[in-house]
C-alpha cells in the first residue's frame, strides 16, 4: 500500500471518520468511507478489539476491492473491571447513543470517588491489503485518563466530555481537534501504522 493508492475506511462512526480524514490528508492518503461502497455495518462478534477490527476491515475490503483500514476502539474503566471495553459503542443498548452511554457511565461510577476513576481509551487499527490478506498490519494503542463527574466540552465524540486528560488539564472534548489527534490513542496508533508502511 502506498500514499497514492485509495483506501477504504471501514467505519460508520462520523467522529472517527473526521479524525481519520484530518490525520491522513496531510500524509497524502486518499480515503473513502465505507458508505461510498454501501458496506453494511458488520456484527461485531469478536471478544477482542483486534477480532472486531479484522471483521470490519475484511468486509470493507471484500466489498470495495480496496485495501481497508478498520478501527475498533473503546473505553476501559478500572473501577468497572475494564467495562465498557469492546461494548463501548452499545454500552447503554441499541440504538447506539453517545449521550445514553455517557449517562450510564456516570451512574455506574456514582459512588467511585475522584482518584479511583482511572480509565484508558484503546484503539486497535487493522489494515488489510485485500480481503484475504493473511498478514494484516495491526497496531494497539492506549490513552490514559480519568472519568470526570460531569461532562465538559463540546468537541470530539463518544465519551470525550467525560474523559479527563491529565497531561492537558482538559477533557478530551475541550481539546482542539489537532491537540486530540496529537495525544489520542487513535492519532498515535495511526502514526505508528503509517510509519510501518513507509
Ligand atoms: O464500528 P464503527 O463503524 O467503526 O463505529 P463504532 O462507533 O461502532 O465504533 P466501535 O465499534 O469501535 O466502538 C467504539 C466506541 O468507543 C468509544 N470511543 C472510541 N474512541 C473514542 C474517542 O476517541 N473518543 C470518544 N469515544 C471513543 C465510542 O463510544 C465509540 O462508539
Ligand atoms: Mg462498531
Amino acid at each position: 500500500m502506498n500514499e497514492t493508492q485509495p483506501l477504504v475506511l471501514a467505519s460508520g462512526n462520523a467522529g472517527k471518520l473526521r479524525e481519520f480524514a484530518e490525520l491522513l490528508a496531510p500524509l497524502g492518503y486518499t480515503v473513502h468511507p465505507q458508505a461510498d461502497f454501501d458496506v453494511p455495518e458488520v456484527e461485531e462478534t469478536g471478544l477482542t478489539f483486534v477480532e472486531n477490527a479484522l471483521l470490519k476491515a475484511r468486509e470493507a475490503a471484500r466489498i470495495s476491492g480496496l485495501p481497508a483500514l478498520a478501527d475498533d476502539s473503546g473505553l476501559a474503566v478500572e473501577a468497572l473491571q475494564g467495562a465498557p471495553g469492546i461494548y463501548s459503542a452499545r454500552y447503554a443498548g441499541e440504538p447506539k447513543s453517545d449521550e445514553a452511554n455517557n449517562r450510564k457511565l456516570l451512574e455506574a461510577l456514582a459512588d467511585v470517588p475522584e482518584g479511583q476513576r482511572s480509565a484508558r481509551y484503546w484503539c486497535v487499527l487493522v489494515l488489510l491489503r485485500h480481503a484475504e490478506d493473511p498478514v494484516p498490519e495491526i497496531v494497539q494503542m492506549s490513552w490514559e485518563g480519568e472519568i470526570l463527574a460531569h461532562p465538559r466540552g463540546a468537541g470530539g465524540f463518544g465519551y470525550d466530555p467525560l474523559f479527563w486528560v491529565p497531561e492537558s488539564g482538559l477533557s478530551a472534548a475541550e481539546l482542539s481537534a489537532e491537540e486530540k489527534n496529537r495525544l489520542s490513542h487513535r492519532g498515535r496508533a495511526l502514526r505508528q501504522l503509517v510509519e510501518r508502511l513507509r
